[in-house]
Formats: C-alpha cells, sequence, structure tokens
C-alpha cells in the first residue's frame, strides 16, 4: 500500500517508529511531517497527507499531533476524506470496519507507543464491512444529507 504519513512536533518520535514498522511491513511510506521536535504548526504538516489521500496518490493516511484533534479536523476539511481519531486497537478497527476511514489520526501524547503501533498496523489490515455501513458513508457529505 502507498501511505502518507505527517506529524507536528509532538508526533516525531511516533513517527519513526510507525514508518519504519509499516516499511517493515512492505508499504511505501511518503513523510510530509517535521522530523524535529522543534515547535511546529499541525495543518502544514496534514494538508499534505489529506491531499494524498483526496487525489488517490495515496491509499492511506497516518497523522499524529500531541491530542490527534488539530489533525483530525485538518484532514476532515479535504473532499473524500474520512479521518478517525482513534485511541485503542477497537475503535481503529472498528473505524475501518464501520466508516472506511482512509485517516488514522494519532494522539501522541495520550497513547503509549506500542498502542500506537498496534493501532496502525490493525488500521492498515483491517478492510471496509460495506453493507449498511456503505450507505451511512455515502451519506457523510453534507450535501447528501437529506436523501
Ligand atoms: O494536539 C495538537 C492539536 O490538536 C497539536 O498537535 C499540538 O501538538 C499541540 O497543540 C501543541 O502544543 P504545544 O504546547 O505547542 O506543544
Amino acid at each position: 500500500m502507498k501511505i502518507s504519513i505527517g506529524n507536528d512536533h509532538a508526533g516525531t518520535g511516533y513517527k519513526e517508529m510507525i514508518k519504519d514498522k509499516l516499511e517493515g511491513m512492505g508499504h511505501e511510506v511518503t513523510n510530509y511531517g517535521t522530523n524535529s521536535d522543534d515547535s511546529v504548526d499541525y495543518p502544514d504538516f496534514v494538508h499534505p497527507v489529506a491531499e494524498d489521500v483526496e487525489n488517490n496518490k495515496a491509499d492511506l493516511g497516518i497523522i499524529i499531533c500531541g491530542s490527534g484533534n488539530g489533525a483530525n479536523m485538518t484532514a476532515n476539511k479535504h473532499q473524500g476524506v474520512r479521518s478517525a481519531l482513534c485511541w485503542n486497537v477497537e475503535v481503529a478497527k472498528l473505524a475501518r470496519e464501520h466508516n472506511d476511514a482512509n485517516v488514522l489520526s494519532i494522539p501522541a501524547r495520550f497513547v503509549a507507543e506500542e498502542l500506537a503501533t498496534d493501532m496502525v498496523e490493525t488500521f492498515v489490515n483491517t478492510d471496509f464491512e460495506g453493507g449498511r455501513h456503505q450507505r451511512r458513508v455515502d451519506k457523510i457529505p453534507a450535501k447528501k444529507y437529506c436523501s
């Protein structure tokens, strides 16, 4: 899979670990995140990830910031992006199975490293279930809410 990854200063260490893990699993990773612990603004490092997903240049995206919320909000501004803020493996699994999430947002300051990599592994290895969930996902774009 092609996976784009982005992070701010709160997620630099986690990004390195996750990138190594994904590459070890045979995925092609594009890194848009900062590689430093110096303070930066998360939207600058998340928009490129969401653009890749939006334009089908990446199959999935992984974004990492302190709480996961700022990154998640940024990614979800993009058409066709369904970014899920996840805090355990079950939520990450459901985000794929039920919501067809294509971006995983990780709150680096609130989940341990091992849990973060476990969530990533689950996220990339879980398929969307479709069926009743497809009908609901199709209603997510605001313009279709009343159909
Ligand atoms: O969590 C975040 C946004 O939801 C950001 O990633 C930042 O990590 C956080 O806001 C940064 O806080 P800091 O005090 O500037 O390190």
